[in-house]
């Protein structure tokens, strides 16, 4: 069995994979991996990947290096199953390359843009020839809750949660429609551009940050919410035989 270790911003995700398919996933604190042991002792996992977006402090450190199966990591050196075309792969975060390996797996020869809704919302797109050509960086929907009451003297710390109405009636609506429909829309806008060009595009939707959206929009996006662990899991497969 395959070890998925997934370290984002917010949370790591850790999860155990038999061949292509998920088994199990967890949630981990990402300065501790405090479920680490429980999930190596409870399956017999043969190799394993890390991918992270944050330094790992020691205690981590530690955990990972005494497990007792070989485990890459994903770097800039990490053989591919696409082209990468980011002219600084070096600083690539590996969640984003990860991604879109996934969503490039489920449609190989398909043009793909790949939307993870995490601590960060990252656009990525990669073409039918399975050449990633890079993406975007915008803040978050948490990160754009707290900037707005962070950076201003009046504004409270408003939740994704609550009445959502397409024009605010007062602080709370108006900072929560804000938030969520500045989102909507600016994935509704990536969309419709890309598709000038690519009239085939593809979209994928993934993170841990629940989106909502228009009935003609939604039709039109696959979503899933293990997109990086199983783009993860694809890279250790196909690396098979290397470590
Ligand atoms: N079990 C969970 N643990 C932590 N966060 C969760 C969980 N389920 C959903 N979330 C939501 O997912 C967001 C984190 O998304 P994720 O894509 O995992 O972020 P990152 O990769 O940046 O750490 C959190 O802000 C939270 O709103
Ligand atoms: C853009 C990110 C912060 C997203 O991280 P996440 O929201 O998944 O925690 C991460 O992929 C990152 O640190 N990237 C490095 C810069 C780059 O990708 O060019
Ligand atoms: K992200």
């Amino acid at each position: 069995m395959n070890l998925i270790i997934d370290i984002g911003n917010t949370v790591a995700k850790i999860a155990v994979f038999e061949a292509e398919e998920v088994v199990e996933v967890f949630y981990a604190s990402n300065d501790s991996l405090d479920v680490l042991k429980e999930v190596c002792d409870k399956y017999p996992i043969s190799r394993g990947i890390l991918a992270s977006v944050i330094d790992l402090n020691d205690s981590v450190s530690q955990k990972v290096s005494k497990l007792s199966f070989p485990l890459i990591t994903l770097d800039s050196k990490t053989l591919l199953p696409i082209q990468n075309l980011y002219e600084s792969p070096e600083t690539l975060g590996y969640d984003r390359i990860a991604a879109v390996v996934g969503a490039y797996t489920y449609f190989p020869g398909k043009d793909i843009l790949v939307i993870d809704a995490g601590t960060a919302i990252t656009y990525e797109f990669i073409d039918a020839n399975g050449c990633y050509h890079g993406g975007n960086i915008s803040p978050g929907i948490q990160m754009r809750f707290k900037a707005l009451n962070n950076f201003t003297g009046k504004l409270p710390l408003v939740s994704a949660q609550g009445k959502l109405l397409h024009i605010g009636k007062d602080t709370e609506t108006a900072i929560r429609a804000g938030v969520l429909k500045g989102v909507e829309y600016e994935i509704q806008g990536y969309i419709e551009s890309l598709k000038h060009k690519y009239p085939e595009l593809l979209v994928f939707l993934t993170g841990g940050d629940e989106i909502s959206f228009d009935t003609k929009l939604k039709s039109i996006i696959f979503a899933d919410r293990f997109l990086v662990l199983k783009g993860l899991n694809r890279i250790l497969n196909y690396n098979n035989g290397r470590i």
